[in-house]
């Protein structure tokens, strides 16, 4: 589904350029839950926001189902972006003053499609990450998981290809850390969805099939995870 090619991204140029990932290659299979670990500063970051279309590498090739969407105009690559990739930020990127339903629906919504329809797949994903009942709840009546959990909804409203999670337990403490993680869980075990996630917590691989790990830019480890009794 994805294929990276000796990837590179430097910021700045010359003596002084950062490389924060410099020549990085791997694939990523339909329906992987992928983690992608390594020290502060490794390039995971920068790593996921390039798979995710936010940013550009500065070298090498990418390509999502067969288009190497590495060398697309900006409006095709937008485009791609909207329709198939979801992406889930460490800090919820809620708008406050919107409700649960309202923070699922409005992108749905913006794409032109009507408001009642629009609700209805944003009340399906709400229920699939456990939120039946709370679409009216604004951000502020929402617990760190919940939110995280709305986020996810947001994300999965569009049914992207591919879903991207940059830290997303990172403000969480364990509990809300384990309802997040068992609702990716259930997105990846019962509807296939493939998932990339950006953690640094060792227990986190507990709950994925495959882990890389990034050092200094460099792809230093790729790992299948054991599959144990109680997890997938
Ligand atoms: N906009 C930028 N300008 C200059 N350097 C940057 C920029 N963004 C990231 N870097 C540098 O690139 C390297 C990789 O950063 P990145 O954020 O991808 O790492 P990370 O593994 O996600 O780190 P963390 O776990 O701390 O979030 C670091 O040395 C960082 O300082």
């Amino acid at each position: 589904m994805i294929v990276v090619k000796d990837l590179k991204r430097y910021y700045g140029s010359g003596e002084t350029a950062v490389k924060a990932l410099n020549g990085v290659s791997f694939e990523i299979k339909k329906g992987e839950f992928v983690a992608i670990m390594g020290a502060s500063g490794s390039g995971k970051t920068t790593l996921l926001r390039i798979l995710a279309l936010l940013d550009d590498a500065t070298a090498g090739e990418y390509t999502i189902r067969g288009l190497k969407v590495s060398s697309l105009p900006e409006a095709e690559r937008s485009y791609y972006r909207l329709t198939q990739v979801g992406y889930v930020f460490q800090d919820y990127a809620l708008i406050n003053e919107m409700s649960a339903a309202e923070n699922v629906y409005v992108l749905s919504m913006m794409e032109g499609n009507s408001k009642k329809e629009s609700y209805k797949t944003a009340l399906e994903a709400l229920e699939k990450v456990g939120l039946k009942g709370k679409q009216d709840r604004i951000p502020d009546e929402l617990s760190g998981g919940e939110k995280q959990r709305v986020a996810i909804a947001r994300a999965i409203a569009k049914k992207p290809n591919i879903m991207f999670a940059d830290e997303p337990c990172a403000n969480l403490d364990t509990n809300n850390s384990k309802q997040v993680l068992d609702v990716f869980k259930d997105l990846n075990d019962n509807y296939g969805q493939t998932i990339v996630m950006v953690t640094h917590e060792p227990w986190h691989t507990e709950y994925v099939d495959r882990v890389i790990t990034l050092e200094d830019g460099v792809l230093v480890s790729d790992e299948m995870m054991e599959e144990s009794g109680e997890e997938k």
